[in-house]
């Protein structure tokens, strides 16, 4: 035991940087290390935040048990005075998806971005005092990528002055909403308008769908939870809910108005701002998601690394700082490496374009505000498209990681398997993966097809304003140490970006219509999407890079991790390096060579550099990922605590394995 614990002390000794410092950069700064830091011990310290029994709980247990904590939480951040920040965070380590994550991060935004400045004095308050639980319930049974396909309706009663909200086909009920199924108060309901025997498209709905008193459903309301998920734990402490209407009438000024309105004679009024804001409080979550990713994959990639120096198999034998032979630690094998050093990199580069989106989004929300709208298609570009690639690529790395953690990560106190099961939908919800990939390339293609006219592209296309040069430049790397250059690595993606772009474009022009063009391209368009948010990815990790970076040693780590981040991609997509001419198959093996370097660089600081990430024994919920390395007797002592080995004789017992036992020995007897 001694032995184990000694590994990382080890391992954390041969660091060549400051973690201390590295914990404020990866947190974004000093005071949001520290405050994350105080509430993250809080929740840690606080027997009433205990998550470790949540794999063995039946559904209706977790369920109860996550509106316990939830109401838990609203009892600590009102008794703790907290502010806004220290709440968020104070929810965030609690890490136990329940109907707030939805009030909070949809409903509470949804009326922020598309209610009148009066529509938000009413509702804001109640919202915001929890005086009613809300969710935003968009998705239907029939459509959910397909927005404008909805087909709840909304239909304006001239006499009474209401709307009456219906839903007309069984494909219409809505389903998916969290917090719905069971604990909602009210929800932003999205149903098709209909004024004066016309249909006007989907707009925003405030509903009260359950009873303050007593808690049943309004009248012509029925509602109810859409049933298990993926995995144990994971996504079932949430209730999922479906709901349907059966003409249940709301006053006229319940329509979120921001964008448009109806008059007392129930004439459709569109003010100057697009329709598009409607969509806002989607555009608000994916850049949240983002971070998220981040977050997730960091939390995978500290568990498997910490085993990784941990766990030893095979020989030859080493010697141990007490000089005794020991076999090797699974993460001096290439291998291993190769595996798992480009997901550590993923998460920091997650971090900071996570970091960037968040100012994009700032600097969107201020700009709305002047009535600038110019920015929208490229913050819904960037929003849509990171949230697919940082998803996807955070959802593959944490099965990754488990793989990487051999059989043991495939055990319940790994952490693990909930780990992924919670964060695999991110792929899906708030935009699938692919339909979102296929929005950044419409907008990849408007902006190439604007290039002919002069405009100037702006922002994270910049770059297209170089088509000419970067159509035809060659790469000038001619040995392994040129790919640490920044300005080669950005010219490389650049140029696989802008290549795989302009050929789909042209291919585009090839057919008959648009539409059947983006039909049948669509393959190579979601490829262009995701060489272009790469490069995002890249961009924004060199432009860290440049920012003034203290700390004894932090840069060189950083510098390391992003050149990792960057030949790994290249490495993974050569097939588009090589077939669009942006590097030569020799300069592809030159990358490879630097980037075996890399890891070797990196090997002594990697146990430091997750340490960095400054999580909480408590937060990450793994025996594998505890900080003291103390994984062999706590994996025996967690086993024991199954409800299994409750009693030496298992239940069905006398059942089903004595007459068994007895008949089979019976027969052989005779
Ligand atoms: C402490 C806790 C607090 C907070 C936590 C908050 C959040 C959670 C964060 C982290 C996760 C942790 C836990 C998760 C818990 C729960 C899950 C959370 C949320 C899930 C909720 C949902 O899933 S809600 C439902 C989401 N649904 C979708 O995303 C549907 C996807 N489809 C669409 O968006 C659209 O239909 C479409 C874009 C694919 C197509 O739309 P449409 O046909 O109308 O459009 P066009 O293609 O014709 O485009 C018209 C033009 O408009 C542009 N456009 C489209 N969308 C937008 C937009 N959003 N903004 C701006 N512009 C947009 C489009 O590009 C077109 O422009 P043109 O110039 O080309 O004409
Ligand atoms: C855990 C979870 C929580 C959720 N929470 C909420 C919530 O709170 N509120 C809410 O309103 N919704 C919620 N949703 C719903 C979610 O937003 C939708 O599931 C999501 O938008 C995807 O839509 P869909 O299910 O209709 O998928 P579909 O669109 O049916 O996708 C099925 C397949 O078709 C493909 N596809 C679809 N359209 C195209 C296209 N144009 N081109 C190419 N391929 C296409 C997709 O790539 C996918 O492979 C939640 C979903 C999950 C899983």
């Amino acid at each position: 035991m001694e032995r184990i614990m000694d590994h990382l002390a080890h391992e954390r000794s041969k660091a060549q940087f400051s973690v201390e410092e590295m914990k404020i950069i990866w947190a974004g700064s000093l005071h949001a290390f520290q405050v994350s830091d105080r509430i993250a011990r809080l929740v840690a310290s606080d027997p009433g935040f205990r998550k470790d029994n949540r794999a063995v709980l039946s559904r209706k247990e977790l369920f109860k048990s996550a509106l316990r904590k939830a109401a838990y939480v609203w009892k600590r951040i009102n008794e703790l005075a907290l502010s806004e920040e220290e709440a968020s965070w104070l929810r965030f380590y609690v890490d136990e998806l329940a109907y707030a994550y939805i009030h909070w991060g949809m409903f509470v935004p949804a009326i922020k971005g598309s209610a009148t400045e009066e529509q938000q004095q009413k509702w804001l308050p109640l919202a915001n005092n929890m005086q009613i639980i809300g969710t935003y319930a968009q998705t239907e049974l029939g459509h959910g990528s397909n927005v404008r396909g909805l087909e709840t309706t909304a239909t304006f009663d001239q006499e009474t002055d209401e709307f009456i909200i219906h839903s007309p086909t069984l494909t219409s009920s809505k389903w998916w909403p969290g917090g719905l199924g069971k604990v909602a108060t009210h929800a932003v309901v999205y149903a098709r308008l209909i004024t004066d025997g016309q249909d006007y498209g989907v707009h925003g709905f405030l509903v009260q769908i359950r009873s303050l008193d007593d808690h049943f459903p309004l009248p012509g309301v029925t509602v109810g939870d859409i049933g298990m998920k993926f995995g144990s734990g994971a996504f079932n402490s949430i209730d999922n809910g479906f709901l349907r209407f059966n003409h249940v009438r709301i006053p006229r000024n319940q329509m979120l108005m921001k964008v448009s309105r109806v008059t007392r004679q129930g004439k459709y009024v569109e003010s100057n701002v697009p329709k598009q804001l409607l969509y806002g409080a989607m555009v608000y979550v994916r850049q949240i998601i983002v971070a998220d990713a981040s977050i997730a994959l960091s939390r995978a990639v500290c568990i498997a690394t910490r085993y990784s120096a941990v766990r030893r198999q095979f020989g030859p034998p080493h010697e141990d700082e007490n000089g005794k032979g020991v076999e090797t630690q699974v993460i001096d094998y290439k291998t291993q490496q190769s595996r798992l050093f480009p997901l550590l990199a993923s998460a920091y580069a997650f971090r900071f374009v996570g970091e960037w989106l968040k100012w994009l989004y700032t600097d969107l929300i201020q700009k709305l505000e002047a009535n600038d709208f110019s920015t929208l298609p490229e913050a819904h570009a960037c929003t849509a498209g990171l949230k697919s690639l940082t998803t996807s690529a955070a959802a593959d790395g944490i099965k990754e990681c488990w793989k990487l953690c051999g059989g043991h990560g495939y055990l319940s106190s790994s952490g693990l398997p909930e780990l992924y099961a919670a964060f695999v939908p991110a792929c899906t919800y708030e935009g699938d993966n692919i339909v979102l990939l296929l929005q950044v390339s419409r907008f990849l293609m408007k902006t190439i097809s604007q290039l002919q006219t002069g405009k100037k592209p702006i922002g994270t296309t910049a770059y297209m304003a170089h088509v000419e040069h970067l159509i035809q430049c060659r790469c000038t790397v001619q040995k392994a140490e040129d790919w640490l250059n920044p300005s080669v690595i950005l010219e490389a993606f650049e140029a696989r970006a802008i290549r795989l772009s302009v050929a789909c474009a042209e291919n585009l022009t090839k057919f008959a219509t648009p539409l059947q063009g983006f039909s049948e391209l669509s393959p190579d368009l979601v490829e262009a999407a995701v060489a272009h948010c790469q490069l995002i990815v890249v961009s924004k990790f060199i432009e860290k890079l440049q920012q003034n970076i203290e700390g004894n040693g932090v840069k060189q780590q950083l510098e390391t991790l992003c050149n990792i981040y960057c030949l790994n991609l290249i490495h993974k997509h050569l097939g588009d390096f090589l077939s669009t001419g942006s590097i030569s198959p020799k300069q592809a093996s030159l990358a490879s060579d630097q980037l075996r370097s890399r890891y070797s660089k990196l090997r002594s600081n990697v146990i430091a550099l997750v340490d960095a990430f400054n999580y909480t024994d408590h937060f990450l919920g793994s025996v594998l990922g505890r900080y003291d390395g103390n994984v062999y007797p706590k994996l025996y002592e967690e086993a024991w605590k199954d409800p299994l080995n409750d009693s030496i004789v298992p239940d069905g017992y006398h059942e089903y394995i004595q007459p068994l036992l007895k008949q089979q020995l019976q027969n052989a007897r005779l």
